[in-house]
């Protein structure tokens, strides 16, 4: 088991450097986590220290209350709304949250991101919802989180007044879908600065999210097939 959170301290550190290479962060203020498979603990950052300085020993092992059973530093602010997830939605791998700048103007205005592009249906199946606002600290935005995200396509929330909250069935699931919240956010702002965005069919956004999660990209090729 060493050997796994071993492995699993190192990922999210390193997952970290894609939320400074996407610029979804500023300062500090954004956090990825993993789940512990088959264990009930999870990986997350320390609280407050810079990413330049994140590697896989000053990654924090949390139980799924958030209670810290190895690490040097305090836990992410975000740690109890994490763990919420992982308690709530055992599907869920890994957690991210940023304050990506597009996607968390339209958390400060609590207005849903409509679906009019393909790149949205492709990721999200339909809008990216908004969840309510919640001090951070306890668990009121795991909670915001999980209610608005159960039963919804979305691997995104923009939990209002706040920032994003995306969820994926690893780390890395859950960091792109940070990545696409952002496009999509910084896209949908400039179509409506430029007027009106044109609706799309229901069908069609579900034909879209059909083929991205089940047909896009590499299928792996059986030894000695095609
Ligand atoms: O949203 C906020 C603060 O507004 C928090 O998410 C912190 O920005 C997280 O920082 P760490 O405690 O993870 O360093």
């Amino acid at each position: 088991m060493s050997d796994v959170i071993a492995q699993i301290r190192q990922t999210v550190a390193s997952l970290h450097g894609e939320l400074t290479r996407y610029g979804l962060v500023a300062w500090t203020s954004g956090n990825v986590s993993a789940r512990v498979p088959g264990q009930p603990l999870m990986v997350i950052k320390p609280s407050g220290v810079s990413y330049d300085d994140l590697n896989a020993d000053n990654m924090i092992v949390c139980d799924l209350h958030g209670i810290v059973v190895d690490g040097e530093f305090s836990p992410s602010s975000d740690t109890a709304a994490h763990a919420y997830v992982y308690r709530a939605m055992p599907e869920v791998g890994g957690v991210v949250h940023t304050h990506s700048t597009y996607a968390t103007a339209w958390a400060a205005r609590g207005e849903p991101i409509a679906c009019h592009l393909t790149a949205q249906a492709d990721e999200f199946g339909g809008e990216i919802p908004v969840g309510p606002f919640a001090l951070i600290g306890g668990d009121d935005i795991g909670k915001g989180i999980v209610a608005t995200l159960s039963g919804h396509r979305s691997p995104a929330v923009l939990m209002r007044n706040h920032g994003v909250f995306t969820i994926g069935r690893d780390a890395r699931a859950a960091v792109k879908a940070a990545v696409m919240c952002e496009d999509v956010a910084r896209t949908a702002h400039l179509a409506r600065v430029l007027g009106d965005p044109a609706p799309m069919d229901q069908a069609d956004i579900d034909a879209l999210y059909d083929r991205y999660q089940n047909v896009y990209g590499q299928t792996p090729i059986p030894p000695g097939g095609s």
